[in-house]
């Protein structure tokens, strides 16, 4: 018989040497990762009966089998499900399709342990029996076939494939264990794994059974018996399931190798019957914002118990793409296809129960357990921020969700919802307001912000990429406004209070006096902004940059011309203050002094707001003239 050798994908040498050399204390989850290859076999095999039932045939009840040969050092795991075909074999299990793959190498350190957290967000499955086994064959009969091949491999850069015999579909994996790797070779071990990480998998898993009082020692029968509970965790009852389970379940529907954050299980009986399992995960998965919307694995779809596909998208909207879980419905047809799905009034009404859960759950999270909450908007916060705008029917809730930092926060991980600024809005406040900018920094010390921290006000400090276009969507809360504090008018007269009476005619005089600097300014800009005025946002820097209500945020649009994208020119308004000694000094200056000041006002708000200069050597050349003259 021919062997045909053939090398690994450059990423599958990567990953093999990492998975051996980084989760070597976490080596029993090789049992785990292979079972769970197998029952996703068993799963593809029953969704393909149902169309073709002849594959199925007189081999009808799908089951895992697990041995073990203390002489021969090996340990088998078999299964009667898909099975793979000799091109499936070879691309399957010496390929990573993984997009990516390269950008998880990269990612990685020296370091084992963080490593370890990485390839399991990153999920290795098959290559896990490489950390128990120096040498692995998988023989494999794909169901509808009469070939079968053997795959095998010593993890050493290469593979073989070579023609084999298998009586009946379905694949058989041989573990040859490492030295020092005897502990496997044990049912009681192998039993207690299996309780441990599979014992929620929806098929039988079968294992030698023991004989009577000689528990452990390794001397087993022939004959297997079921040592799982074998029914599909969902169908169980709430109060029977322990949290242990759900989080095994959890692990098995997910690929994480960590617990997730919560979940909630619920069984809904009406017009429509269905059962949901949703997850939300503690981490994101090292990819998960590089995969940007399109990445929507997660929630799989069961119809009767059988699994149909994952069927994220259709089940679940973008911006709850981080949940993870199953739904199994009653009433949906087994021979759905994706397009149905699609397009049915049933598969909309299990989304909108389906969101409605998970925004249950984070809204008790958030109530019940702020800590907790805090690290599950770090992970996810910027994607659920998408359904303020994505989702009108739920924006309400989801922005009673929202997180942000304030002029009040410490630091950017310091941050409040907006139930809470509303309680602590000042006396005569009748806005939220609020800053987009390009990171914490800039929106910090923006100079915007003055005249409002002078007066205590807080304002959210909206730091992130999706800020500026979330924060289109904020129109109201709690029937407060949003205003942004860059953006168009900023009359904060009414809260000045009694004290500040003469505020406003303080300020009108400044204005009035300030009107031969205003057009002196007005002059050396011309067409760099839109308008030049006294500012009633500032109090101690001289200048800074206002938009008109609806315009782009300046930062945003440099983002999106550095994207290759057309962008409405905005003209900024330039703002400034009166009381200012620069200011002042225009008013007094010679012409070319007042010219070089002017621009320098200008300049001044463009760095504050964090722009890149048109003409940076002109403006230190200004300097230096101001400085010298
Ligand atoms: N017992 C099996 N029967 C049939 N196909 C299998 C079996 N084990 C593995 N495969 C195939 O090999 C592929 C690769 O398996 P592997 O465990 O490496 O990744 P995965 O299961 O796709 O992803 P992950 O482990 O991250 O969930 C599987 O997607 C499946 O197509």
């Amino acid at each position: 018989m021919t062997v045909e050798t053939h090398a690994f994908q450059a990423e599958v040498k990567q990953v093999l040497h990492l998975v051996i050399h980084s989760l070597y204390s976490n080596k029993d989850i090789f049992l785990r990762e292979l079972v769970s290859n197998a029952s996703d076999a068993c799963d593809k095999l029953r969704f393909e009966a149902i169309r073709q039932p002849e594959l199925l045939g007189d081999d009808s009840t799908l089951a895992i089998d697990i041995r073990f040969d203390a002489d021969a050092r090996t340990v088998t795991i078999a299964d009667n499900g898909i099975g793979m075909s000799r091109d499936e074999l070879a691309e399957h299990l010496g390929t990573i399709a993984r997009s990516g793959t390269k950008k998880f190498l990269e990612n990685l350190s020296e370091n084992d342990k963080s490593n370890a957290q990485l390839i399991g967000q990153f999920g290795v499955g098959f290559y896990s029996a490489f950390i128990v086994a120096d040498r692995v064959s998988v023989t494999s009969r794909r169901a509808g076939s009469d070939e079968a091949w053997t795959w095998e491999s010593s993890a050493d850069g290469e593979f073989t494939l070579a023609g084999a015999d298998r009586a009946t579909r379905g694949t058989t994996i041989v573990l040859h264990l490492r030295e020092g790797e005897d502990e496997y070779l044990n049912g009681w071990k192998l039993r207690s794994l299996v309780h441990k990480y599979s014992e929620h998998i929806d098929f039988p898993i079968r294992l030698p059974a023991e004989k009577a009082g000689e528990e452990g020692d390794g001397d087993e029968s022939d004959e297997l018996e079921t040592v799982n509970e074998a029914t599909a965790l969902w169908t169980r009852a709430r109060s029977e399931i322990s949290d242990d389970e759900y989080k095994a379940f959890y692990k098995h529907v997910s690929g994480d190798f960590g617990d997730p954050l919560v979940w909630t299980h619920n069984r809904v009986e009406g017009n429509q019957n269905f059962t949901s399992l949703l997850y939300v995960p503690a981490k994101a998965p090292f990819d998960f914002m590089g995969g940007g919307r399109d990445e929507r694995k997660g929630l799989k779809l069961y119809i009767k118990r059988v699994f149909i596909m994952d069927a994220a998208e259709q089940m679940l909207p973008p911006y709850l793409r981080f949940v993870r879980g199953v739904v199994d419905s009653d009433d949906l047809p087994l021979n759905v296809s994706r397009e149905l799905l699609q397009s049915s009034r049933q598969v909309e009404r299990i989304k909108g129960a389906l969101t409605k859960r998970a925004i249950d759950l984070l809204e008790k999270l958030a109530r019940e357990e702020p800590e907790r909450y805090a690290g599950f908007w770090k992970e996810f916060g910027g994607v659920l921020k998408e359904g303020v705008a994505d989702d009108p029917s739920s924006a309400e809730r989801l922005m009673k969700l929202l997180r942000f930092p304030s002029t009040q926060s410490a630091g950017p991980d310091e941050l409040v919802a907006l139930e809470q600024y509303v309680e602590r809005m000042k006396p005569g406040q009748d806005a939220i307001y609020y800053l987009t900018a390009d990171g914490w920094n800039a929106a910090r010390n923006s100079p915007q912000l003055e005249a409002l921290k002078a007066r205590g006000i807080e304002v959210l400090l909206m730091h992130e990429r999706i800020d500026e276009w979330m924060a289109g969507y904020l129109t109201r809360f709690a029937d407060k406004p949003f205003r942004n504090v860059a953006k168009g008018e900023l009359d904060l007269d009414a809260l000045e209070g009694a004290d500040d009476a003469g505020t406003r005619a303080k300020r009108e005089e400044a204005a009035k006096a300030a009107e031969p600097v205003v057009e002196k300014i007005k002059a050396a800009l011309g067409e760099r902004v839109k308008e030049v005025k006294v500012s009633s946002r500032l109090t101690d820097s001289a200048s800074c940059l206002v938009l008109g209500e609806y315009d782009m945020a300046l930062h945003m649009q440099r983002l999106l011309k550095a994207a290759g994208q057309m962008v409405p020119g905005t003209q900024p308004s330039l703002e400034i203050n009166a009381q200012h000694p620069l200011v002042q000094r225009i008013g007094t200056a010679d012409e070319a002094t007042a010219q070089d000041l002017s621009l320098l006002l200008f300049e001044q708000a463009q760095i504050a707001e964090g722009a890149q200069l048109e003409d940076p050597a002109a403006y230190v050349q200004r300097v230096n003239r101001l400085l010298l003259g």
